[in-house]
């Protein structure tokens, strides 16, 4: 048996064409979404990434700006972008790209965010609002990463509702946020969420209908981890330099042999990366919509 792949680029394509329709709607009650983003620094990856999200803009039809300050940027530099972004009249959401580099304190940048702006749903208003909703009906911008995974296995019909997914890794874009989506009313999923000081990982891989890796370790999860038909996303993201000079490699957190005992697997890449670029997108309409309404 061989898993059924949980196609990111197909569904993220899905989904850009749906968000384009609804933004062509939006710009006829003269509604223009743009998406703003901050890079720190001249890291290779995350310099890929924010061309992605540009690209994925234009593609859905809406504005986008890049400011892009020097390694050398200091912690006032980055604070007065923010708050420019923050009074921009053309941006409608931003995200700060992660990692900023040594030296800021990430969490504080992220509190100066206008809640009302943050695409990336990083806000500690729109974290709390990911609490509260248990409960309530507040509406806030989902972290992208968690709200991709989730629309990837809603799109392929892989059952939640009480369902065991065991999550490894507890960082703030990922694993902690996903718990708590997953937990929510409507979803009703039964979490464990691991780390790496949890005991015997592999026994609570063993026991996972749906696995979601996302600690960034190469290969962690192997195929004897596994439940046989379980669903695996592989969102952990390794890059490993090419031999002289060559073309560099990414490495997801899952074994390849995973995919001849689960269900399901996205792949890594073209898995859970391209959901999360349209998450942001699809943010950044929601907010615009919102706007007509609030
Ligand atoms: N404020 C903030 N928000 C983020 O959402 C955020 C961030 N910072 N920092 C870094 C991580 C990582 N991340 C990815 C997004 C898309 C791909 C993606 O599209 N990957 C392609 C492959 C791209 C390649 O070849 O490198 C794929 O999976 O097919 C990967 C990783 C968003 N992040």
């Amino acid at each position: 048996m061989t898993a059924i792949t949980l196609d990111g680029v197909a569904t993220a394509t899905a989904l850009k064409q749906e968000l384009r329709d609804r933004v062509v709607a939006l710009r006829a009650q003269g509604v223009v979404p743009g998406l703003a983003t901050l890079l720190v620094g001249d890291d290779p990856g995350s310099r890929l990434y924010v061309a992605g999200k540009h690209k994925d803009c234009a593609e859905v039809g809406i504005e986008s700006l890049r400011i892009d300050l020097p390694g050398s940027a200091t912690s006032a530099d980055v604070r007065a972008a923010i708050k420019d972004l923050n009074s921009s009249r053309e941006v409608t959401g931003y995200i700060i790209q992660l990692p900023l580099p040594v030296g800021h304190n990430e969490n504080a940048m992220l509190e100066l965010i206008d809640p009302a702006k943050d695409a990336d749903g990083l806000h500690p208003t729109n974290l709390g609002r990911l609490v509260l909703g248990i409960e309530g009906n507040l509406r806030s911008p989902l972290p992208c990463t968690p709200a991709g995974i989730v629309e990837l296995l809603r799109r392929y019909d892989v059952p939640i509702v009480g369902q065991k997914v065991v999550v490894v890794g507890r960082g703030l874009t990922v694993g902690r946020p996903l718990g708590l989506l997953f937990t929510r009313k409507g979803l009703d999923a039964t979490v464990t969420l691991t780390h790496s000081r949890t005991v015997d990982l592999a026994g609570e891989v063993r026991r996972a209908d749906i696995v979601v890796a996302a600690v960034g370790v190469p290969h962690l999860i192997e195929a004897d981890w596994v439940k046989p038909g379980a669903a695996v996303l592989d969102v952990g993201i390794t890059r490993v330099a090419g031999v002289d000079g060559g073309k560099s490699r990414l490495l997801g957190d899952v074994h390849p042999d995973v995919a001849s005992v689960a269900g399901y697997l996205s792949p890594n890449p073209r898995g859970v990366g391209p959901m999360t670029r349209a998450m942001l997108v699809s943010n950044v309409v929601k907010a615009a919509e919102q706007s007509l309404t609030a």
